[in-house]
Parts: structure tokens; sequence; C-alpha cells
């Protein structure tokens, strides 16, 4: 994740300020100086950073504390305040018929990204189509065919025709019905001048509401240059930083966000149509420092139910909360989970539990959770209804059928009936907290206690 460095760092320097209510002069240094390190480490241009860094400075200093604020939590508004500024605004894209034409060098991950954001634009309810004008790499008309088809979007491409121009025209003709056009365009390994010549003639044709520079986010600084002259041919209005799953850096994408004076439009976290999010510099901010994305996660958790095979009359969640938790209740939130995405990605989402305690984890701990989830949901699909609904009655003789079932271990089936016999624990608790204001007071505890109450808080995921 960008910056993924800054936001560790940055909190243990944050932590040594527990308890203190001021800020002196070496506190301040020594959080600009870890800033620092942090940004110039990810690539992000030496100039930006001074300047962020001087503003920290001399806000942390200058200012005055609101009364009775720690100075942890001060410099901490500070640091966010200036980091959403550097970012900026997210990219406007208005939910509307519009055209996004796409640019940047080969394999930066504009095919995808053209499929991804037409699988987002799906999601709000538009129509949008996916136009391929790459006639350079052999193989590109192919993959965007089939990446648009799994996004479930119409598409335009044309095999047998080596003008992406004129494949451009064609392909808004033919894809009228569409209210977002998505025009993707060729890459090469480096910026030539027919490179440019042709998104040139592309825009032209296309007339564009939007373009959209693509980076891979392990660019480095070379994203400067890019970034200048593709703005200078076709005039770019924001990037698209992509596999952002893959790295630590991408500085160089925020050094071209500065460039082009554009802003973040979208963000690449995986192969998937499905990885990706919409920009939100508020929310992204927060969860670098620690500080959860509640946006996000909502519409992740909202995703994944709608993904999730749940029948109305099968699963109703505030059943469960109300009455009998049952082994099925666990398998169709361990469904949904599993349609969330990779835990590390959702539990950066959750206020308290991103960095945090996710630091303090070895770094397989999420792999192993993520198998551990794989194994439980085939011991379940080797038990019967009745054995689902009564854990409890469970006795050894079944384990043993079950695990053989399963072709898993009895230890597995074990592991599972504790981890059931834990979360019904928990699901007990929370039956027992009444009022939305002691879910609130439980809420703000476990965020001050970085995560409080480890895992268990969450269950047994
Ligand atoms: N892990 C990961 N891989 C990505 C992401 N976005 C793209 N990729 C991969 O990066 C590679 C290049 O992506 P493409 O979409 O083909 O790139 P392109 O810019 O269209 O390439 P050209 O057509 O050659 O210019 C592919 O293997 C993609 O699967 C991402 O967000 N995360």
């Amino acid at each position: 994740m960008v910056l993924d460095d800054l936001g560790s760092s940055l909190r243990d320097t944050l932590d040594k300020l527990r308890g203190k209510s001021r800020l002196s002069e070496e506190d301040v240094e020594e959080i600009v100086k870890e800033i620092q390190r942090s940004l110039l480490s990810a690539d992000v241009d030496v100039s930006l950073v001074m300047e962020l860094s001087d503003s920290i400075k001399e806000r942390a200093l200058e200012e005055e504390p609101p009364a009775g604020t720690p100075a942890r939590d001060f410099v901490l508004r500070i640091v966010y305040e200036e980091l959403v500024g550097l970012i900026g605004e997210s990219t406007e894209l208005p939910l509307e018929e519009q055209t996004i034409l796409l640019a940047g060098l080969q394999g930066s991950g504009k095919t995808t990204s053209a499929a991804k954001m037409a699988w987002w634009f799906s999601t709000k309810g538009l129509r949008p189509a996916v136009i391929q004008t790459d006639t350079f790499r052999p193989g590109a008309y192919d993959q965007a065919k089939e990446m648009a088809s799994r996004a479930e979007v119409d598409f335009y491409g044309n095999p047998d025709n080596d003008d992406p121009v004129d494949i451009a025209r064609e392909g808004l003709e033919e894809t009228s019905e569409a209210d977002v056009h998505i025009v993707d365009t060729a890459g090469r390994h480096a910026l030539e001048d027919d490179l440019i010549d042709e998104i040139e003639e592309i825009e032209a044709v296309a007339d564009p509401d939007t373009s959209l520079l693509v980076l891979d986010a392990a660019i480095g600084q070379g994203a400067k240059d890019q970034a200048k002259q593709f703005d200078e041919s076709v005039g770019i209005d924001g990037v698209v930083i992509t596999k952002l799953d893959g790295t630590a850096k991408g500085g160089g994408a925020l050094t071209a966000v500065d460039q082009t004076d554009s802003s973040i439009a979208f963000l690449g976290t995986g192969e998937e149509v499905q990885d990706v999010e919409r920009f939100e510099p508020d929310g992204f901010i927060s969860r670098l420092l620690g500080m959860g994305d509640l946006g996000q996660l909502a519409e992740r958790v909202e995703r994944a139910m709608a993904q999730t095979d749940i029948e109305e009359d099968d699963w109703d969640p505030e059943d469960m909360l109300k009455g009998n938790f049952t082994l099925n209740d666990m398998q169709k939130q361990m469904e949904a989970m599993n349609n969330m995405g990779p835990l590390d990605q959702v539990m950066d989402m959750i206020p308290g539990f991103g960095g945090g305690i996710k630091d303090q984890l070895p770094d397989d701990a999420m792999d192993v959770t993520q198998d551990r989830m794989q194994t439980f949901s085939v011991v379940m699909d080797s038990m019967t209804d009745a054995e689902k609904e009564y854990p409890k009655a469970v006795g050894a003789s079944q384990v043993e059928r079950i695990a053989r079932g399963s072709g898993t271990s009895e230890d597995d089936v074990r592991e599972l009936l504790q981890q059931y016999k834990m979360m019904e624990k928990t699901i007990k608790q929370f039956q027992g907290m009444g009022s939305d204001q002691e879910m609130q007071r439980m809420m703000k505890q476990m965020q001050q206690q970085g995560g409080g109450g480890g895992m268990g808080g969450m269950g047994p995921f």
C-alpha cells in the first residue's frame, strides 16, 4: 500500500507522545524527520516532501492545541490534514453520461483499469462500455474482451482493423447505448513520438470529458517526465494508481499528481475486476495513519453481502443477534468475509485495527487465517444440517466421521467447534448489550486501546 511504511513508523513515533499534553521542539523534529524518511523512501519528490514537512513543523509549533487535547491527537490531526492537502481532492467523476480516455505506458495497467472502472460505474447504476483501441500489443484485444465480460459491461474492439483512431470512432458509434465510454489506448515501453501522435488523434476523435493517466504504483521518479508529456499532449485530469497490492511505494504517482496539477481518481488493488476503489482522500489517509476507513469498509460489506448467496428466509443476521447462533450462521459469515477480499486490506479499514494490531501479527498470520477459513468451510460441508444447527451435540464419533468425510484432521474439526464456541460467546455478549449508546462506548474503548480485546472482539476471524 502507498506509504504503508509511513503509517507504521509514524504510529511508533506518535505512540511515544502518549500521556504528553504539550509538544516540545524535539518531538516535532522527530515526527517531521520520520515523515521525511518515509516519504522519500516511498519515492515522493524531494521538493514536495520539504514543503509538507515545513508546514507540519510550522503548524505543530505555532498553533495552540485546543484545551484538553493530548499532544498525540493534536499532531496526528495536523499530519492528517496536511497529507489530505498534499494528495488533494479525488478527481471529479460525476455519475452521468461521459467519455473517459486512459493513457499510460505499456504494462501500467490500462486495460485492467478500464474493465475495473467500467465495473465500478456499473455498480452505480450506469451502463458502461469499454472501447479497446490497442492495436500494438498482440493479445490486448482478447484480454480486454475477457475482462469486460467478467465485469459484465459492453465492449468494443476490432482485431481486423489496425487503425486505433478508426476503432475509437467505430467503438463510440457501436456502443452508443452505453452512458459511460471508457477508451483504452495502446502503451509503449517508453514515450515515443508515434505514441503521442496516436493518442492525440484518438483524443480528438473521442473528445473525452476526462483523461486519466494510469500509473503503476512502483513507478518512482520516472513518473514526473511521463506525467508532464502526457499532460502536454492530451491534458491529464486525474491519475489511476495500479498495483497498490504489490508495493510499499507509490510516491512517484503522488509526484505525477502534483506535476499535472491533477488528482487521484481510482486505486487498483489486485488483478480482479472488483479490485478497485474510488479514491477518497480522507478515508485513504485515515487508513494510512491507522485510523480506519469506515466508508470503504461499509462499501465492501455491502458488496460482500450482495455476492454472498443468502436467501432471505434462509439467513437473517438480525435473527442471529436475537436468538440462536448456529454453525450455519458462522458459515454464512465466513462466506461474506471471504467476499470482502484479503483480510489484511479489510483490517486496515477497521478503526483501531489497521496498523496497530496488524503490525503485531507475524507476516504470514493473514494467510494462515485465510487458509483456516478454507479448512473450516470444507469441514462444515461434511456436517449434517442437524449438527450445524446444534454443534454442541457433536461427539467424538461424529468428529471422526466429519474429518474422514471432509479429508481434514480431527484436530481441524475440533478447532472449528472451538471457534464456534468462542464466537457464540461473543455474540451472547453483543446480545446483552441492548442500547446503541453502550455499543458506541465499546467501539470507542476498542479504538482507544488500538483494538483492545484483540481479535476476540471480532469473533474468531
Ligand atoms: N496485482 C495487480 N496487478 C495488476 C493491477 N492492475 C493491473 N495488473 C496486472 O498488470 C499487468 C499489466 O496490466 P494491463 O492492464 O495489461 O496493462 P496495460 O497498461 O493495458 O498494458 P499495454 O496494453 O501493454 O499497454 C497484467 O498482468 C495485470 O493483471 C493491480 O492493481 N494489481
